[in-house]
């Protein structure tokens, strides 16, 4: 296999008629990376990877493959292959001759190529289905056809759109695992688009968090959940509770926080805020049941929902001004002492497990 390159996404704009699908991103994925590009639907993670492969033109701004700019180079000479979402295999070919296309496009003698395909289906374990057609496999068996097929040109890159979201919910985690395994074996860069964020944190070593075109943060995986960088990236990811509201006093590394509707906040000053207003997230694993705070982070509500999820409890609690701040408690814990719906129940937190996040500038 070819050595993993660098993609560099430099000031890259993607414009539709009257629509920015992508603005102005900048991106460096070190030779190597798996990387997943993660976010709502029309964010521009597909108009972003299509241009890092060549099916769409780039609009302004640059993408370079390890030394050479390929802006303006057609795919095939890119040194990257694309998997599409719905695999796109040719239903009348059999598998050797599915993943032996593109070199037949390239004009390659017919023995050298087969072999070549041959050795692919070995990779994949598919030796054994080397003459059926596509629609006699299952549907991860099909999804190891069109990995194949990308991976026989000797790819710098791989460049995934979606590849797992034609699978059930048990294949998918299943094909996850494999795609991880081949990535490491390979050694080549991934660049895998994804709006699910488990998805991401279960494969990338770096995440690409987009909203509206642009990128509200890149960073490992553990990175973008302990430390998202704005609000948006803590609702995406999860699990967070996000509050927005007015430093009302700051001193000492500490500020207060009041929230529109009356509660007050005590966070660790991590971070600047460029105006007299904060947004701050709260884990939701972190809060506690109880008033034993020495900082006095906290408040009582009264539970609105619970739900159970197996090893833990979800709770949602309303008070303080906030409708829905969850909380998530172990099972054990749960059950140990169980809540009721409409109970008052007093919560509290450490300074340290506060977030200070950043704007986006938008
Ligand atoms: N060919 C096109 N012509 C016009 N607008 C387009 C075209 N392709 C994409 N767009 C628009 O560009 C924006 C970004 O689209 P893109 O497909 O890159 O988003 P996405 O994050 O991949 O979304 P999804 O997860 O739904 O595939 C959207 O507003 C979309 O409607």
């Amino acid at each position: 296999m070819s050595k993993a390159s660098e993609i560099d996404i430099a000031s890259v704009t993607k414009v539709y008629g009257t629509t920015t699908a992508v603005e102005a991103i900048s991106l460096k994925i070190p030779g190597g990376t798996y990387c997943c590009l993660l976010g709502p639907s029309g964010c521009g993670k597909t108009s972003t990877l299509r241009m890092i492969a060549g099916h769409e033109t780039i609009s302004s701004g640059d993408v370079r493959l390890g030394t050479i700019v390929v802006t303006d180079l057609p795919p095939a000479r890119r040194g990257t292959a694309m998997m599409f979402q719905s695999y796109a295999l040719f239903p009348h070919l059999d598998l050797v001759d599915n993943v032996a296309f593109s070199l037949k496009m390239k004009g390659l003698p017919k023995v050298e190529r087969r072999a070549k395909a041959m050795e692919m289906l070995q990779l994949m374990e598919l030796q054994a289905y080397a003459t059926r057609k596509p629609a006699q496999l299952s549907g991860g068996q099909q999804q190891r056809v069109a990995l194949a097929r990308a991976l026989i040109t000797n790819p710098q890159a791989l460049l995934l759109d979606e590849p797992l979201s034609a699978l059930d919910p048990f294949l998918k985690v299943r094909m996850r695992a494999e795609l991880k395994k081949l990535q490491t074996s390979l050694g080549i860069t991934f660049v895998h688009v994804t709006h699910s964020q488990e998805e991401a944190m279960a494969l990338a070593d770096l995440i690409v968090v987009m909203n509206d075109g642009r990128i509200e943060q890149a960073a490992p995986p553990r990175t973008v959940f302990e430390q998202p960088a704005t609000a948006f990236v803590a609702r995406f990811m999860g699990d967070h509770n996000v509050i927005s509201g007015r430093i009302t006093d700051r001193r000492n590394g500490v500020m207060t926080i009041a929230v529109p509707q009356g509660g007050t906040f005590v966070a660790g000053d991590n971070r600047m805020p460029f105006s007299d207003t904060a947004d701050l997230a709260i884990r939701t694993d972190r809060v506690r049941i109880g008033t034993e705070d020495i900082n006095g982070l906290g408040f009582t509500g009264s539970v609105s929902n619970i739900e159970y999820r197996g090893a833990s409890v979800k709770l949602t609690v309303a008070g303080a001004g906030l409708e829905d701040f969850t909380i998530l408690l172990r099972d054990r814990d749960f059950f140990a002492n169980p809540i009721r719906v409409g109970e008052a129940l007093p919560l509290c937190w450490g300074k340290e497990d506060v977030i200070v996040l950043g704007r986006t500038q938008h």
